[in-house]
């Protein structure tokens, strides 16, 4: 069979982009996440037509999430795709039906890495593409994000935690194809595709983005606006990435060794003489490490500003009541004692 498989353009750029990211190693075991869309049925037969070359060990995984009347149909054909192919699959099905996108996409990534670290595949692969990429932008965009927002949609990042090299990885070796090439990809090799009808529902903000936002900048603006966008995503990647790594040397040298009596410490002075954007990349981490939960602008804001505070300065309350203090060369984040505290 392998023979008779044409090399096609699409399968030229994701080698290429395969090989100079080095995102899916040799001989390395993956775990394809299919839906039966267009963009995970033409990932599963690249990866299957590249497999040769690479020498992966590969798995399907299928998430049910039972929103629709054909998931268990959409299910089956995967399975029986599986069969043909030759490849295992795994058919996962939600406990309960999520309630949302996010927590069908939280459910899915859990399932997935847990797959992934109990039968020992390294790497998580998913068809997110191009043009993905470029709505993600846009959509972040208008949201009022950071850069970091505007660049989520990465080739590659643990599953679990912040460590780079911690295995299951999460990898998207299609940001380089657009929708356009899966779909005429699938039409080329025949796959039969399972439309998702939620895809075209422009109540979401995102479907509105896909159906109206990027024609229209086409027509208008830039008939190229999906490539613009994600070479914007893509350059910024680089520059968010160095940000962070230099955050982390900042954080490490910043933090208090340990929380003392409910209060967890920041050292203003060593923040000083950094520039603004690390500044409230240490506070940032701070606060989702300390809160244990995202935060958004107002709250980094918050904190950022009493680096220059007068001593003794404090800022109104955070979520959990704790509030922020400063102490000379510290920045105290306090917490509200518990029921209970002070009998010990
Ligand atoms: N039900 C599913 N089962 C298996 N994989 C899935 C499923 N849904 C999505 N995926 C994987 O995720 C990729 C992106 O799908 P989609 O854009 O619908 O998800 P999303 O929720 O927008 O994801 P994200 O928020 O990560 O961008 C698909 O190409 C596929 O690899």
């Amino acid at each position: 069979m392998a023979s008779q498989t044409p090399w096609t353009d699409v399968h030229a750029k994701v080698h290429r982009s395969l090989r100079s990211r080095n995102l899916l190693p040799c001989g390395e075991a993956l775990l394809v996440a299919v839906s039966g869309g267009q963009d995970s049925m033409c990932l599963i037969r690249l990866l299957l037509d590249l497999q040769g070359k690479w020498n992966w060990r590969m798995a399907i995984a299928h998430c049910d999430h039972q929103w629709r009347r054909d998931s268990v149909a959409n299910a089956d054909y995967i399975e029986e795709l599986g069969k043909i192919w030759q490849v295992p699959c795994y058919r996962l099905t939600a406990p309960q039906i999520p309630k949302t996108e996010a927590a069908a996409r939280e459910w899915r990534y859990q399932v997935l890495g847990e797959i992934a670290q109990t039968d020992n595949y390294g790497y998580v692969v998913t068809g997110h593409t191009k043009s993905d990429r470029a709505e993600t932008l846009l959509y972040n965009l208008i949201r009022g994000s950071g850069a970091d927002g505007l660049t989520s949609l990465v080739w590659s990042r643990p599953i679990f935690g912040r460590e780079t090299e911690t295995k299951p990885i999460l990898v998207r070796p299609l940001l380089e194809i657009t929708r356009q090439e899966t779909g005429e990809f699938c039409q080329q090799r025949d796959l039969q595709i399972w439309e998702d009808s939620t895809n075209t529902d422009v109540s979401y903000a995102r479907n509105r983005i896909r159906h109206q936002l990027i024609p229209e900048l086409a027509n208008k603006f830039n008939p190229k606006v999906e490539q613009a966008l994600a070479q914007t995503a893509e350059l910024l990647r680089a520059d968010v990435e160095y940000l962070e790594q230099e955050a982390d040397e900042l954080y490490s040298l910043a933090m208090a060794p340990a929380p003392c009596n409910n209060s967890y410490g920041v050292n203003r002075h060593k923040l000083k003489s950094a520039p603004l954007a690390l500044q409230r990349r240490v506070m940032r981490r701070f606060l989702e490490e300390v809160l244990r939960k995202g935060t958004n602008f107002e709250q980094v804001e918050k904190l950022t500003r009493l680096i220059y505070a007068p001593n003794r300065s404090q800022s109104d309350p955070f979520p959990g009541g704790a509030i922020a203090q400063v102490e000379g060369e510290w920045i105290w984040l306090k917490f509200p004692p518990q029921v209970g505290d002070e009998a010990n």
